[in-house]
């Protein structure tokens, strides 16, 4: 069986436990690798190399730390097809949805900082014929990423790329959950040249490699995407070591849709804002509101176009969901179907563990499900649930809708559907969160602050804000005599 290796130094290397976790494909419900159980020693090194690295990696002239990175962008372009298979095996997402999104997100995330690094400038700022300020943005030092098993390779890059663009050296870890990417990116970042140090992987659960991380006196930063319970373990550890925290958490997302709205515009995005990656995006719009006109055909239509979605095997075109990720994830989310009922739900379609034939009989696939009748305030309408799981309710007003939709500690992400300009943009005024799609979803301009507000996060991540994160001001006040 195939056993992963760390990435310290330059080299691959054993966990020095010489202890192994088992690493699922969740589509077939086995152990097909294994992966380094790392601990404090693990860490110890990766972050001495780390700062070994960082003077060389720091002043390396802008251009040349930029034409390594565009050399790792182009060869997660030029394998494409491997890492869309192996990110599709982890994780159990159509290999479809990995070829078309994930790793060319990857690529792109390394792109857009390896270029973004050369338009980077400090501010000035001059006193009226008194003094000319200049603030210095100097890097870090050894700062750590931390990302989940959603979008293996996309948030694991979407962390590293800035960091590593704005001169640090970086200690990352993978969820131990879908590691199989982040270790083929070692191999990529071997052949690309990126000096020896300058990026470390540790794999390991994050109780233990991730808790030593953070906790690491000489790890001057974390940006971490995960959940909200992780995200505050996280903060209570680091903050008192004033450490600067990047934390993007879970979401409950609000999706509005007025009755004016361009109807199948709506209905197909819709259908990919709720299920898109089995429901396990952060920024899956999981609370559908309707207004009230518009209801009954809205659930007809949406109701009928999600039967008609192929639950299937991952590595099959055509399939729209393939599995959960894992068979505690698949737990949690029939739990919640439960509780729906529970709560006084009724189930509109789904609502069960599928079983498929063959090579998948036991695979973790949940059915898409849609659930009617439930109250805004309920358990599964202020807890994120992170499946294929929605919601759909009916509202009168934008009064109406706009205290269901800031009702919950979450505040990531929302859409809005409708014709009506004036009444977008009073909506967005006032939705809590930190990103607010007006008739379309996950429409990414990586440029843009990326985040959110309340439970779901601290800091923005995205264009020069991550660039900000990663460096720290300096500034110089000159007297003019
Ligand atoms: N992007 C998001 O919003 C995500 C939200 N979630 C939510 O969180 C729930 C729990 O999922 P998990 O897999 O447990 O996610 P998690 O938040 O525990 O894991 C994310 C990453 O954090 C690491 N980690 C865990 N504990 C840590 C610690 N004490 N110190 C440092 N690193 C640590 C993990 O190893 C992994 O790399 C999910 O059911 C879902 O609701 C999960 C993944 C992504
Ligand atoms: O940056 C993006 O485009 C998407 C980010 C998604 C997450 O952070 C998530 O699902 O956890």
């Amino acid at each position: 069986m195939q056993k992963l290796q760390n990435y310290i130094n330059g080299e691959l290397v054993e966990p020095i436990s010489g202890r192994y976790i088992d690493n699922y494909d969740p589509a077939i419900g086995e152990v097909y690798s294994l992966i380094p159980d790392s601990n404090e020693e693990d860490v110890q090194q990766a972050v001495a190399a780390a700062q070994a690295a960082f003077e060389g990696w720091s002043l390396m002239p802008a251009e040349q730390r930029s034409r390594i990175m565009l050399r790792i962008s182009a060869l997660i372009e030029d394998n494409l097809d491997r890492l869309a298979k192996a990110e599709s095996v982890d994780n159990g997402k159509p290999v479809s949805l990995a070829t078309q999104v994930d790793i060319p997100r990857a690529a792109k995330n390394f792109w857009f900082y390896a270029t973004g690094l050369g338009h980077y400038s400090s501010q000035a700022h001059a006193m009226e014929n008194a003094a000319i300020n200049y603030t210095l943005r100097h890097p870090l030092g050894v700062v750590g990423c931390i990302s989940p098993w959603n979008l293996p390779l996309y948030l694991f890059s979407w962390k590293i790329a800035p960091a590593l663009a704005a001169g640090n050296c970086v200690v990352a870890k993978p969820s131990e959950i879908t590691p199989m990417t982040a270790y083929l990116l070692s191999e990529i970042c071997q052949q690309a040249g990126l000096p020896k140090g300058v990026l470390n992987i540790i794999h390991g659960y994050g109780h233990k490699a991730g808790a030593a991380i953070v906790s690491h006196p000489q790890v001057k930063a974390i940006s971490f995407t995960g959940g909200t319970k992780t995200g505050e373990a996280i903060a209570r550890e680091a903050a008192p070591k004033f450490k600067k925290l990047s934390l993007e958490l879970g979401g409950k997302n609000p999706n509005i849709i007025f009755a004016d709205c361009n109807y199948e515009q709506m209905l197909e995005t819709t259908l990919r804002s709720s299920f898109a990656n089995q429901g396990q995006i952060c920024l899956c719009g999981s609370r559908i509101f309707v207004e009230k006109s518009l209801y009954e055909k809205f659930k007809k239509d949406f109701v009928a176009r999600v039967k008609d979605m192929c639950i299937g095997d991952p590595a099959v075109d055509g399939t729209h969901i393939g599995a959960v990720v894992s068979e505690p994830h698949m737990n949690k989310i029939l739990s919640y179907i439960e509780l729906a009922q529970q709560e006084g739900g009724t189930l509109l379609t789904g609502g069960k563990r599928h079983q498929l034939q063959g090579r998948c009989a036991n695979g973790y696939f949940v059915e898409p499900t849609v659930v009617e009748g439930l109250s805004y305030d309920c358990r599964v309408n202020q807890e994120e649930i992170f499946g294929p799981v929605v919601t759909i309710m009916p509202f009168e007003t934008e009064e109406e809708v706009l205290k269901y939709a800031n009702s919950v500690q979450y505040g990531l992400s929302s859409t809005v559907w409708t014709e009506s300009l004036n009444r977008a943009t009073r909506l967005a005024q006032q939705i809590e969160a930190g990103i607010v799609w007006v008739n379309c979803w996950l429409l990414r301009d990586l440029r843009t602050p990326f985040g959110g507000v309340k439970a779901s996060g601290v800091g923005r991540e995205g264009g020069f804000d991550a660039m900000e994160f990663f460096t720290e001001p300096k500034n110089v006040c000159i007297k003019i005599n």
